[in-house]
């Protein structure tokens, strides 16, 4: 099943986040506000003309760092990555708040060295951890979406999308093409029901996915229909190997009243042939061994 992935960043999100990060938000403005009011009316006052550009460059700090606390209590990141980067943040705050002060007062010496500059060490280091945890689940979506992209979500074989691709990419010439139709599947899913039509899928694409070892290929076009991809010229070698195919269906079993069987249509790309026509003229010989009986393959000429 394909989890819901939330990852949005979007500042008017606000409103709708839990009451935690805006609990978290309001104390931070408060405790800036309490801060400074204190300092200034309790500390001796330094002459700001001679710290404009000290007091500047402080300012612009804090109302950053402000900025990237709101951004973080405006995203869906995932847990760790959001405690790491939120109290990280509020103590880089809590630093660059006292930073901003010593501009416009005298602090004491704990305040201006000691309290200063432990909460921006230790805020800048939650901060850079709560980056690398947002990266790494950033990397995690990105790796699961990568793969759920390339397999069939009932088979967990490679899907036609992968199957198409890798035809394309692979740039061997000539290969053959195997469409590969499951007979009757209608009436296996109207006899035993659609669930056990489904595990029949799943059994068999299991079994053909192990068969195709090395170069060779394997995927689910779509139902009942799977693809195979052999990068060789050699005609005999993909005929022995489709009728291994049709062996191999023999041995499985629908609850145990009879076994399955398929068809195939084998097809040789000719010199230049793009994949549709060679896709195509597979689709053919399917249709052919369908038409001679199924259980059996036939070649596309
Ligand atoms: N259980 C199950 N059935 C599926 C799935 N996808 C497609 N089907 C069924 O596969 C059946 C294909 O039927 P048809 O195209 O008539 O082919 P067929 O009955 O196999 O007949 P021939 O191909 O001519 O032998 C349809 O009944 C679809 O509902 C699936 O994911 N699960």
């Amino acid at each position: 099943m394909i989890e819901t992935v939330k990852l949005t960043v979007k500042l008017s999100n606000f409103y709708k986040m839990p009451l935690i990060n805006k609990v978290l938000s309001l104390a931070l403005l408060i405790y800036i506000a309490i801060f400074s009011a204190y300092s200034l009316t309790n500390f001796p006052p330094l002459q700001v003309q001679n710290n404009v550009y000290g007091f500047t460059t402080d300012f612009i700090n804090l109302i950053v760092i402000i900025f990237l606390f709101w951004m973080v209590q405006c995203s869906e990141l995932s847990k760790k990555a959001y405690i790491f980067s939120s109290f990280g943040l509020l103590l880089w705050s809590i630093g660059t708040t006292a930073d901003v002060l010593d501009e416009l007062v005298v602090q004491p010496y704990w305040i201006s060295i000691y309290f200063e500059d432990l909460c921006r060490t230790s805020g800048m280091l939650l901060t850079s951890y709560g980056l690398f945890k947002t990266m790494r689940f950033v990397q995690s979506i990105n790796n699961r979406l990568a793969r759920e992209l390339i397999i069939d979500d009932l088979t967990k074989v490679h899907n036609r999308r992968y199957f198409y691709q890798h035809a394309k990419d692979a740039q061997h010439s000539p290969y053959v093409i195997l469409i590969i139709d499951i007979d009757h599947f209608k009436m296996i899913n109207d006899e035993f029901g659609h669930d056990v039509g489904d595990v029949m899928l799943k059994e068999l694409a299991t079994k053909y996915d192990n068969a195709f070892t090395h170069q060779n290929k394997f995927a689910r076009l779509g139902g009942e229909e799977f693809g195979g991809y052999l990068p060789t010229n050699n005609m005999t070698q993909a005929c022995d190997f489709s009728q291994q195919l049709i062996d191999l269906a023999h041995t499985i079993n629908i609850q145990n009243s009879r076994h399955l069987t398929v068809s195939i249509g084998v097809a040789m790309q000719t010199p230049n042939e793009p994949l549709d026509k060679v896709m195509k003229r597979a689709d053919q010989a399917l249709y052919l061994a369908k038409k001679s009986g199924r259980d059996r393959f036939e070649i596309a000429p």
